[in-house]
């Protein structure tokens, strides 16, 4: 059976730069046969698997500047099925893309929400009049710049490379250490042979979300105690909007250590709790050959 991996496409971002890294590793077990998929968005690409069209998907979750990328944690909350196999860290390297020969002739710049928000200092300083505009995706942003060269795209130095088109600056995110934490996500009960590929890594941290009972003094606090009780070190918390009502929210947390030794916390968590979901215990890899 080929393994299916479902990434924001098109071909060119760094979704797929992930996924190709994760794909050459799996390629290196023996037997295993695997492939990428682009979709035109990440909510599409966790549909994939959940829907049993993909066995894998690779989607960003948080970058060092601009946080976290909600889409993600959104979908991951709605589809019940989804299990996080393995995190991946990849530098991110910004560059201006355009076939106008100066930056003065530039009206347009497209790209991916979250990149465009990576770079706003040097758009600031640069580009200060220009038209932003978002993208699914930064490979999609280089669409249409070969026949419009008042426009330009932010993407990486790859993708300029393969839709061959020139590149007027590079390094243009705002901080030098830029890099997006991808999540390898798999369905929950099946894949077993997958599953079991990633997890040759002893996990070192457990991701889980939950909602609060009501919205009451103390409620956050109380629910983060467990945790500070039995001494177990959060590395990342997020709210997001229950959608539900104003001012409701789900708390996203990153723990550092597997889910087996958070056990009592986690029971003893659902105490104050309503919702509790547990995506997963995974290693985290920095990918530091592209
Ligand atoms: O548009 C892309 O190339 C993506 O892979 C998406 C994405 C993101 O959603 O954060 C991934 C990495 C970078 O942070 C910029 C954009």
């Amino acid at each position: 059976m080929t393994i299916l991996i479902a990434h924001l496409g098109p071909p060119g971002t760094y979704a797929e730069q992930a996924a190709f890294f994760y794909l050459n590793w799996l390629k290196k077990m023996p037997g295993v046969e695997a492939s990428l998929c682009p979709y035109p968005t990440i909510a599409q690409s966790l549909q994939a698997v959940a829907t049993n069209q993909a066995q894998l998907a690779v989607v960003p979750v948080e970058n060092s500047i601009e946080g976290s990328v909600s889409m993600t944690m959104d979908t991951l909350w709605q589809l019940e099925t989804l299990q996080i196999q393995l995190a991946l860290v990849l530098p991110i390297s910004h560059t201006l893309i355009s076939c106008a020969d100066s930056l003065e002739r530039i009206q347009t710049v497209y790209s991916h929400s979250q990149a465009l928000a990576q770079c706003q200092g040097w758009l600031g300083q640069f580009l200060p009049n220009v038209n932003l505009i978002p993208s699914n995706s930064t490979a999609e942003a280089l669409q249409g710049l070969k026949q419009e060269v008042t426009t330009a795209a932010i993407a990486s130095s790859r993708a300029a490379q393969l839709y061959n088109l020139p590149i007027l600056a590079t390094g243009i995110n705002d901080y030098p250490d830029n890099c997006t934490r991808f999540w390898v996500i798999s369905h929950s009960q099946k894949d077993a042979g997958v599953q079991i590929s990633s997890r040759a890594i002893a996990p070192t941290h457990t991701s889980i979300a939950f909602s609060l009972p009501a919205n009451l003094p103390g409620a956050l606090a109380k629910a983060l105690q467990v945790f500070a009780h039995l001494g177990i070190n959060l590395s990342r918390i997020e709210s997001r909007p229950t959608k539900r009502s104003l001012g409701e929210y789900l708390f996203f947390i990153d723990i550092e250590a597997s889910a087996t030794q958070v056990q009592t916390a986690l029971s003893e968590l659902s105490n104050y709790t309503e919702i509790i979901k547990v995506f997963g215990s995974y290693s985290v890899t920095l990918i530091d050959n592209f």
